[in-house]
């Protein structure tokens, strides 16, 4: 079992899913097959954890549900094996978030992690330059932040333990693969090395690129504060409205530093 951060709710290996406490509202998991993610790994044959990772959309306390709504908020809490797909780490797919309706952005996305130790892998586009790519690693606690229209993956950064994060998004959430799979992944495949770190291999389908590697930051530019984002939303529903609404930090993402 492992605990989380302010919402009491927790994944039990045994069973294979979340458990909820009194007054806290979700689904049953969500399963991503290796199957069905093939198409966006340096080697789609390979062999690895299957389900690859576990996913709850749309949790929260009961008593959040109505202002969740209104606002357009959506937290959700993913769940990663321990292992390695082939030479990668076990991962997601990578994707853009699609045009919401309601804002006309593709929204960003708020990550916190709970357990474990990820790396949130960012690109600006997913055409043929891929514009700035960056790789933030993450520990429990860590927000990372990726603005709208990045692409982007979730990576367990270590092979030998299971990694849990919860994120903040858009309700009207929508992922668009089409050009990450064209591309056969996304711009840079991360590498576990001899030593169970982390290295980098480029992927030819895009035009060289460099990529930047750096730890998680805080991001007072965005009124993110010390405590976990499941509280501020509680305390402060209004202060993370800019995951839905992200217009109303246009200057801030012009200049956004992952
Ligand atoms: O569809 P993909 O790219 O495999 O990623 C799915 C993941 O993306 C997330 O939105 C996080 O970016 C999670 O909900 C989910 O784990």
């Amino acid at each position: 079992m492992s605990s989380s951060r302010n919402l009491d709710l927790r994944w039990n290996e045994a069973t294979q899913k979340f458990e909820y406490g009194a007054n806290v509202f979700g689904p049953l998991p969500e399963h991503r097959r290796l199957d069905a993610i093939r198409a966006s790994l340096l080697d789609p044959q390979c062999s690895g954890p299957d389900p690859v990772y576990s996913i709850v959309m749309d949790v929260g306390r009961e008593e959040h549900k109505g202002e969740l709504e209104r606002r357009n908020l959506l937290f959700g809490v993913v769940s990663y094996p321990a292992g390695r797909l082939g030479r990668e780490p076990v991962r997601s797919q990578g994707h853009i978030h699609k045009i919401s309706a309601h804002s006309g952005w593709s929204a960003p996305e708020l990550f916190e992690i709970w357990d474990g130790t990820a790396i949130i892998y960012a690109q600006e586009s997913t055409s043929d330059d891929p514009g700035r790519c960056l790789a933030v690693t993450a520990l429990p606690g860590d927000r990372v932040v990726v603005p709208p229209g990045w692409a982007h993956c979730v990576i367990n950064a270590n092979p030998h333990e299971r990694m849990i994060f919860a994120a903040c998004c858009d309700r009207d959430y929508g992922f668009v693969y089409d050009g990450v799979r064209a591309r056969g992944g996304l711009a840079w495949f991360p590498i576990l090395d001899e030593n169970g770190g982390i290295r980098w291999e480029s992927n030819p389908r895009y035009r060289s690129s460099c990529l930047e590697e750096h730890k998680a930051r805080a991001y007072p530019e965005l009124g993110l504060s010390d405590t976990s984002i499941y509280d501020q939303f509680a305390q402060a529903p209004e202060s993370l409205q800019w995951v839905s609404e992200p217009s109303l930090f246009a200057t801030v993402w012009r200049s956004f530093e992952l």
